[in-house]
């Protein structure tokens, strides 16, 4: 039988994957991804956003970690941000850090750094139609929402619509299902996630670049 270890196995896989993703990036701005994570990852990832528990999440905001402004009238969904100190999170990050040296290499897109959080989404919980990014105003570029729901059906609702520009009213539909990556390009796309009625678990990431001037450090960190 022919050598093949776990690991190997994972990166032919991503790797597909990754190609897939930086194909339609190119083509088309987004790309939408069903069964992108590995059960592992999936089934790592929804443990340990269950395991976090209420205490962890705190009402979202509007803009990044230090420009922060809480309103309930665009956005009710609850949030926790991901670092390394954990197992899982260190997994999730690198994996997220090996999309984005794909990309760089693929697409010569100069990401330079990723921050994501952890988001819950009681039922009846919504986010109004965004943008996550301003044309020149933010250094957010690609965005990525990966989904943690087993057993989602499309009558539970809680699907992201994304719409292909400011005319666009009917959007495509998205049912928010484990596994499921979505990718789009942040300052092109405005998108909205609809009420379910159910909770709703999913991972919300922005790739950016540096746009440090001078002395000032930008992204942080
Ligand atoms: O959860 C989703 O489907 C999208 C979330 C989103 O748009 C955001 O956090 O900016
Ligand atoms: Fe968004």
């Amino acid at each position: 039988m022919p050598h093949s270890s776990m690991s190997d196995a994972a990166s032919t896989n991503d790797h597909a994957l990754f190609e897939r993703i930086a194909v339609q990036l190119q083509q088309q701005g987004y790309s939408i991804q069903p069964n992108a994570l590995s059960p592992v990852m999936a089934d790592a990832l929804y443990q340990y956003q269950c395991a976090l528990g209420q205490d962890y999440f705190a009402e979202a905001g509007i803009g990044r970690k230090q420009k922060f402004h809480k309103n309930e009238s665009i956005r009710t969904d609850k949030v926790c941000w991901i670092d390394g100190s954990s197992e899982t999170g260190s997994q999730w990050l690198n994996w997220c850090n090996d999309l984005k040296t794909y990309l760089n290499r693929r697409l010569f897109m100069g990401l330079f750094s990723f921050e994501s959080h952890f988001a819950y989404y009681r039922p009846g919980d919504f986010y109004k139609r965004h943008y996550d990014a301003f044309k020149g105003a933010s250094n957010r570029v690609l965005s990525m929402v990966t989904y943690l729901n087993p057993d989602w059906d499309p009558e539970h609702g809680g699907e992201l619509v994304l719409y292909q520009n400011d005319e666009d009213t009917t959007g495509i539909r998205v049912t928010p299902a484990l596994g499921t990556v979505v990718l789009f390009l942040s300052e092109e796309f405005p998108h909205e996630v609809r009420p379910a009625c159910k909770n709703r678990f999913s991972i919300a990431g922005w790739y950016r670049v540096n746009t440090s001037i001078g002395n000032k450090i930008d992204p942080p960190k």
